[in-house]
């Protein structure tokens, strides 16, 4: 990644919270650079402090200890650069497609016209152009989620997290979305973070992984996945890879 630019470092990032009296670490010392463009992949096992992660990224909470810069400046608490795609969609039942995707720019005053164009662009990104009108109980899971992803790029954010978003789909559902993502990120290029608990996935989707410990999140490994796009999963590249991963991988407690 040699003469790659930075866009976000975590420098010396903590978190702990007081449970039943006793200090609680959930992250502990996190250290890394993201760059501008990559699709930066964050593995570690469950509970390992991977949201926690995110929701200091986001803003959501703030570190006990360190901190985070965006394009060198040190940021506190929530930055319209960054936008976030959550593991359950948080879409609003009563609203339309169209509607939930508008709904940022449209707190934000954006006239509706404008804010139409770059929803339906969005829309018809993600494969849903025709359902603009349809709710969220009329859509299977991998729709919603698209729904989700439409509504954070219409932000227009720098930078997207994205927290297992494909992980309570089907598996048939789930390649297919890892494939749709990557061909939005390849058409629309942002800064992706996107957090997962499976090896495959990270890579199939990282230019790099960031592989975290169990709790308290450390960085235990940062890999750079050097394979051409799309990937085969089942090449011998692919698996030595996944192998070395998964063999420096602490099991889920
Ligand atoms: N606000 C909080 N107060 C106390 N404990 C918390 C809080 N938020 C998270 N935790 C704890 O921190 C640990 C890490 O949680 P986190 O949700 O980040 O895990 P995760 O790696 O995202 O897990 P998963 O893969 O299951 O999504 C968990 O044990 C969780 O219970």
């Amino acid at each position: 990644m040699d003469g790659k630019k930075v866009k976000l470092s975590l420098e010396h990032i903590s978190q702990s919270y007081i449970l039943n009296g006793k200090a609680f670490d959930a992250v502990q010392d996190v250290n890394f650079d993201v760059y501008d463009s990559e699709f930066l992949v964050i593995l570690g096992p469950g509970y390992c402090g991977k949201t926690v992660l995110l929701n200091m990224i986001s803003g959501l909470e703030e570190p006990v200890d360190g901190q985070i810069r965006l394009d060198g400046e040190v940021i506190h608490g929530s930055d319209s650069r960054i936008g976030m795609v959550f593991q359950k969609t948080s879409l609003l039942p009563w609203k339309t497609v169209m509607e939930n995707v508008e709904v940022g720019p449209k707190m934000a005053g954006v006239p509706k016209e404008e804010r139409r164009k770059t929803a339906q662009k969005y829309i018809n990104l993600v494969g849903l152009q025709g359902f603009e009108k349809s709710y969220p109980n009329e859509l299977s899971g991998g729709m919603k989620q698209r729904v989700g992803i439409a509504r954070a790029y219409t932000n227009s954010p720098e930078i997207l997290l994205m927290d297992e978003p494909f992980g309570a789909l089907d598996a048939q559902t789930r390649y297919s979305m890892e494939e749709e993502i990557q061909k939005i990120w390849q058409s629309e290029k942002r800064t992706i973070i996107f957090v997962t608990n499976n090896i495959e996935e990270a890579v199939y989707l990282g230019d790099r992984i960031v592989l975290l410990s169990n709790r308290p999140a450390h960085v235990k490994a940062i890999y750079d996945i050097d394979l051409p796009r799309p990937r085969d999963t089942v090449s011998p590249d692919f698996l030595r890879i996944r192998k070395e991963i998964s063999d420096n991988t602490d099991l889920a407690l």
